[in-house]
């Protein structure tokens, strides 16, 4: 939790603001008793009235300053704690951004939304809560005391038993309630994964009127998470009536000794009555340091979990910018004897022995069946993932070794499932390449077979896209999502299988346009269809994550049977 400050050091002056003014309150409230002890023995025992009307302006004048104090802490603590959760909330954001593929598989979306949403907003109240109500506890407990002593240290003898009565209960049920905030959260972030789950694929839901199946294992999951909190919530629950119960013990005896002290005239009425009160402060300063020690458990959960990504490895990390100083790459890639699986524990290699060179401005194709290994190959180029052995070069340069902005410029690539951004059309395409002109956006549109479907829209490319583009048919998207691609004007350009949903003719113009348009680059082109790879120079056959064949067109019709079956099932399609 420590490492987190940090993120309150740039505020330091706002959050010392904070318990200073507090101090001030505190001050304040503690004078108050004193003043009406001093009202009873002095003004009403007395039957001074000028006393009772002067000490009462006091108390006041004492309260006005105490409100000052109470309004400064509240402003103070609220500004570093809203601060400290926006930062905090900026840098695991970013932190995200640059985790590896692999990491982000560990930690998947549904938890990651939490940490980046509850998981800070319980920290953020953690630090409300201990710049004003935990500072507010420790100075009332430590001012009250301190009061109760001078008053009589014979009846605050007292306080020998019940501070540490109080102490170990809070530091018991403390210790009990700890873990069980941690199972909370890991419940909550399954209830998050199945939230978005359904809602990403509610059309899949509802196509196969699964809304009732869905509600069970969403029902399912948030039973579970409130099964949890309510475990948790039954032992925080026993803290209000037990400290009730040592707060009512502990004013009986005051009553019982302190009567006794009176009687015999050691101790004025007015005294006792201001002792009470004091007692009656820390009381309730332990049990909300008691409340507040719960919070920092649960926070201390979630700072584990925020903390967790923010060291988490970033996909940058093995990487060494030596290529940084390299001359403008070409688009050379070398696959060295690559390897890959998912996962340390993940059994078998996705990928084994992979060995193949793609001069620049050659077009490479790959086939093979579902889950062979087509995506995880390319995947490999830009790092998506790291390769478990051997490496991947370009120009001859590791892309491990590669500064990641050269690297990503480099490589353009388009991926299986087009994933648009809420925006307009232009937005979209220019998401690469920011500084585009018009004209190279258009360039781009064409040259992806969608700058006659983006035309003919009633904004053309100023029409907005809602959340990944559903306003769009698939065919549409992926024309997009390639225009996206071309316009960083790649030296490798990975096509994985992305014209599936769109018709042969367009498929065909598609890449007819990139033979022209890209004939300086590498291209790396992933298809389902023979047709999207026949004219490739080279064709590699993956089979089960091994390069089983290479070779052009009528060579694979030749020596591969894999590739002849699947030619032939496409045969008329
Ligand atoms: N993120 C992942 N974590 C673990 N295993 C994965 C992951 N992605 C893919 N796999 C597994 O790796 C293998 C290869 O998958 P990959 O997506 O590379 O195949 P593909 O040849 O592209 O298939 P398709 O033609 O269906 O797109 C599959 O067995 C798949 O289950």
């Amino acid at each position: 939790m420590m490492k987190l400050m940090r993120y309150i050091k740039p505020y330091g002056w706002v959050a010392l603001l904070a318990p200073l003014f507090m101090l001030l309150e505190v001050a304040m409230d503690l004078l108050q008793p004193r003043l009406m002890a001093s009202i009873v023995n002095d003004g009403v025992t007395a039957g001074n009235l000028d006393h009772i009307v002067h000490t009462g302006l006091i108390m006041i004048g004492i309260a006005l300053v105490g409100l000052i104090g109470g309004v400064g802490c509240t402003v103070f603590s609220t500004i570093a704690s809203q601060r400290f959760g926006t930062d905090l909330r900026e840098a695991l954001f970013a932190k995200v951004q640059h985790l590896s593929s692999r990491t982000l598989d560990r930690f998947g979306a549904g938890s990651l939304v939490t940490r980046l949403t509850g998981d800070i907003t319980q920290l953020q109240q953690l630090v409300l809560m201990v710049l004003r109500m935990l500072v507010r506890c420790l100075f009332l407990a430590g001012g009250s005391i301190i009061m109760a002593v001078t008053i009589s240290p014979k009846l605050s003898l007292i306080l020998l038993v019940m501070i540490p009565l109080l102490v170990v209960f809070l530091i018991v049920t403390t210790r009990a309630t700890v873990p069980m905030f941690g199972t909370v959260q890991k419940r909550l972030d399954s209830v998050n994964t199945v939230l978005q789950e359904n809602l990403s694929g509610i059309r899949v839901v509802k196509a196969f009127v699964r809304g009732d199946y869905e509600e069970r294992r969403f029902g399912e999951a948030n039973t579970s998470f409130r099964d949890a909190s309510m475990r948790a919530a039954r032992i925080a629950a026993l803290n209000g009536p037990t400290m009730a119960l040592i707060l009512n013990f502990s004013i009986v005896g005051a009553l019982w000794y302190g009567g006794a002290l009176s009687k015999d005239g050691s101790l004025p009425v007015g005294d006792l009555a201001a002792f009470l009160t004091y007692v009656t402060e820390l009381l309730f300063s332990i049990v909300g340091l008691g409340g507040q020690l719960q919070m920092i458990a649960k926070a201390k959960a979630s700072a584990d979990r925020v903390n967790e990504v923010l060291d988490a490895r970033t996909g940058r990390d093995a990487g060494v910018a030596k290529a940084a100083a390299a001359a403008p790459g070409r688009g050379l890639l070398e696959f060295k004897d690559v390897s890959f699986r998912y996962g340390e524990e993940a059994d078998g290699e996705t990928l084994s022995g992979i060995q193949f060179r793609a001069e620049p401005g050659q077009t490479i194709g790959i086939v093979g069946m579902n889950g062979a290994g087509k995506s995880t190959l390319v995947g490999l180029i830009p790092r998506l993932y790291d390769v478990s052995e051997g490496a991947v070069l370009i120009d001859g340069v590791d892309v491990r070794e590669m500064e990641p902005q050269r690297l990503h410029g480099q490589v353009g690539m388009v991926l299986q499932q087009a994933h648009l951004f809420t925006g307009t059309i232009r937005d979209n395409i220019r998401f690469g390449r920011p500084e585009a002109t018009d004209d190279e956006v258009e360039a781009a549109a064409k040259a992806a077979q969608a700058h006659e479907f983006i035309v003919g829209l009633p904004k053309g490319y100023d029409t907005e896209l809602g959340q990944r583009g559903v306003n769009l048919s698939g065919g549409q998207k992926q024309r997009l999502s390639i225009a996206r691609t071309l316009l960083t004007k790649p030296s490798i350009l990975i096509l994985d299988d992305c014209t599936s949903a769109v018709d042969l003719n367009t498929d065909q113009r598609i890449r007819a346009s990139l033979q022209s348009l890209m004939k300086e680059s590498t291209c790396l082109i992933i298809g389902q269809r023979i047709a999207s790879v026949a004219h490739a120079d080279r064709i590699l056959v993956l089979e089960d994550g091994r390069i089983t064949a290479s070779g052009t067109h009528a060579e694979l019709l030749r020596r591969s049977a894999l590739y002849r079956n699947i030619a032939a099932s496409q045969e008329g399609a």
